[in-house]
């Protein structure tokens, strides 16, 4: 599949937009007009350049409201779209697109649109240039992609063809299996674009919300297999205007770009394959012009190997972790590294590499059957693969880095409890006795707001977690938006938060930057709360209010809302179950959270999230780790 990109989904001037595409990987770009118009440089210079990255100038777009005029109107028309034509000649550049009309058209007439169309086609083949006629959803009189594809037929020219754009096809609840009836040699171009399901004029959502397929709410599987299917074989491009985007690093964004396409990709394969099966042909017999590429298909993670933190001064982490009932299992043979271990928990705290920083979550080691083939998959999808110094002697293992930084080790699944690793560590990973704590129950990442949705799409497409419905979650810094990441069984769950700006600011005077959190399972939080409350943890306090209100929504039992509240422990049920769980202070970024999930709730105690920000927020503000409790 030849890949493409719009240089109105990146910010940057015209040249720094290019040089990112190519170095994300893009076969080709779209010209958008805006980003020429204001460049300091020639046609021609932009043209070497495209040549020497190695990108192909796909299309120049867009030549807005062109038909459906009066025949004044069509003269000054005919006039500033041979303008365009000779510079796209400069360009090297031989497609435009030409979008429908949205602001001149006065005459509500197919048959007139067709010729005029017609006569563009004249013009335009004179300067051996093709042109894709698009529907914007916004179309004065053409606002669907069959309707236009009837004009495109009815004006019946060779250089005058269709584009395709999902946006404006799904954005209208149209169906897209039509895309199979237009004849393949007069689709002249593919536009790709998602968007989240909002309750907007389709302009402003088109406008500001476009997002990378897999970032939002549409089938774009679907429609790429319709467009497979039509025999297409051209660029498939993205075109998204997106504001985050439009002033976001451009490097970044068209790696997350590229990702998008490649994964969207691969499943469109899949997706192919499991319909000719189902319909009875032979997949791999039934060919179409357009080569998809695949990924190494991998099974989804089974369970957290290990969470680690960074630390230069480890003492309080270490000491939380005690008071937990975890145990220092022992010192890396040749780092300043422990491994510390509760049940199935094991959490690694690195001094390495952590000159002056405050303790944070820096790596999450998964279980996958397959190491090699999970970290071949990711960095396919672009994800920056982790390098650390190690011995000869030592386990090699697979890491890549998330878009968030931290470091994600795919850790080969034993089965048994015990890590191959945990041998540098002068143990098989395992502790005496029968510690409350079982396993990680879920991993709660901070992501920078203007990176979220590349978050989201880089744990679902290299991963294979799957989102959960996002909730949104009030603070006294603002609203946190939360959006949990899921193995299908649950063993695997990362929750990732959107760090309001506030908390961003906090860094300032002193309190967390992005506090993030382990949260551990746990056979009986009331026995180790009691034990932990012994050893003296400092828990996050939870105020009196709290406990009123659980009462009235719940009802509970006197002695278990006794126990909850001296022992500061939230609770929350439903049809699933019953979830109890408490939280410690935080620590430099981290703090850790004991879950006990009883029956079969599935959730993360959703209703006390408020309450726990709002408590971490008194800390912050009161300054100290006593807090106003
Ligand atoms: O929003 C617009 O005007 C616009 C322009 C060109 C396109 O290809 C498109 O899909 C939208
Ligand atoms: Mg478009």
């Amino acid at each position: 599949m030849r890949t493409s990109i719009a240089t109105v989904c990146l910010s940057g001037t015209l040249e720094e937009k290019m040089r990112a595409c190519a170095a994300a990987g893009f076969d080709g770009i779209e010209i958008f007009e805006q980003d020429l118009l204001v460049s300091p440089h020639s046609p021609e210079d932009i043209r070497a350049l495209a040549a020497s990255l190695g990108l192909s100038l796909d299309l120049y777009q867009p030549f807005r409201d062109f038909e459906g005029v009066s025949e004044d109107l069509l003269e000054a028309n005919l006039y500033r779209a041979e303008a365009k034509f000779s510079l796209m000649n400069r360009l090297g550049a031989d497609t435009m697109l030409v979008c429908s009309n949205v602001a001149t058209a006065s005459i509500d007439d197919d048959g007139v649109a067709a010729s005029q169309l017609r006569r563009l086609g004249e013009v335009a083949a004179g300067y051996g240039i093709r042109l894709a006629y698009e529907a914007l959803a916004w179309g004065r009189y053409v606002n669907d992609y069959e309707h236009a594809q009837r004009i495109v037929d009815l004006a019946d020219h060779p250089n005058v063809g269709t584009c395709l754009d999902s946006f404006h096809i799904l954005s209208r609840g149209a169906d897209p299996s039509g895309i199979e009836k237009i004849p393949a040699e007069k689709i002249f171009f593919v536009q790709l674009a998602d968007a989240p399901e909002l309750s907007l004029d389709v302009l402003s959502w088109s406008r500001h919300y476009r997002v990378f397929p897999g970032e939002g709410a549409f089938d774009l599987t679907a429609f790429m297999v319709h467009l497979v299917r039509s025999g297409y074989n051209g660029p498939v491009s993205l075109e998204v205007f997106n504001d985050v985007f439009r002033q976001t690093s451009e490097d970044r964004t068209a790696v997350d770009a590229m990702r998008s396409l490649i994964w969207l990709e691969e499943r469109t394969s899949v997706r192919l394959a499991e319909q000719n099966q189902l319909s009875g042909n032979d997949a791999g017999s039934r060919r179409y012009p357009m080569d998809l590429a695949t990924l190494p298909a991998v099974a989804e993670p089974t369970g957290f190997n290990f969470a680690e933190v960074l630390a230069e001064d480890p003492g309080d982490v270490e000491g939380m972790l005690f008071q937990l009932g975890f145990s220092c299992v022992g010192t890396h043979r040749t780092k300043p590294v422990r491994l510390w271990s509760a049940g199935g928990a094991r959490v690694i705290i690195n001094q390495q590499q952590a000159r002056g920083l405050a303790p944070a979550i820096s790596a999450l080691g998964l279980d996958v059957q397959d190491p090699p083939a999970a970290a071949s998959r990711a960095v396919q999808l672009k994800a920056q693969p982790v390098s650390r110094r190690s011995q000869a002697d030592e386990a090699v293992l697979q890491a890549v880095s998330a878009p968030d930084s931290t470091e994600i080790f795919l850790c080969e699944a034993t089965g048994d409890g015990t890590v191959a690793w945990a041998e540098e560590f002068g143990s098989d990973g395992v502790v005496e006795g029968e510690p409350l704590i079982t396993h990680i129950d879920h991993i709660n990442l901070s992501q920078p707001w203007q990176h979220f949705d590349e978050a989201v799409l880089f744990y679902e497409s290299t991963l294979s977690l799957v989102p959960r419905a996002s909730q949104e979650v009030p603070s006294p810094m603002g609203l946190v938006r939360s959006q949990v990441m899921c193995s299908s069984d649950g063993a695997v769950r990362l929750a990732l938060n959107i760090a309001p700006m506030a908390l961003e600011q906090s860094g300032s005077h002193g309190g967390p930057e992005y506090p993030q959190h382990v949260a551990f399972g746990c056979s009986d939080v009331v026995a180790l709360a009691r034990q932990a409350r012994q050893r003296g943890l400092d828990f996050l306090p939870v105020p009196d209010n709290y406990y009123e209100d659980l009462q009235a929504r719940f009802r509970l039992d006197a002695a278990l809302l006794e126990n909850l509240q001296s022992l500061n422990l939230l609770y929350d049920r439903d049809e699933d179950g019953e979830f109890l769980h408490f939280y410690t202070a935080t620590v430099g970024n981290v703090f850790f959270e004991v879950v006990e999930r009883r029956s079969r709730y599935d959730g993360y105690g959703a209703p006390n999230a408020p309450v726990r920000l709002a408590s971490q927020y008194q800390r912050v503000r009161s300054g100290s780790r006593d807090g106003a409790s």
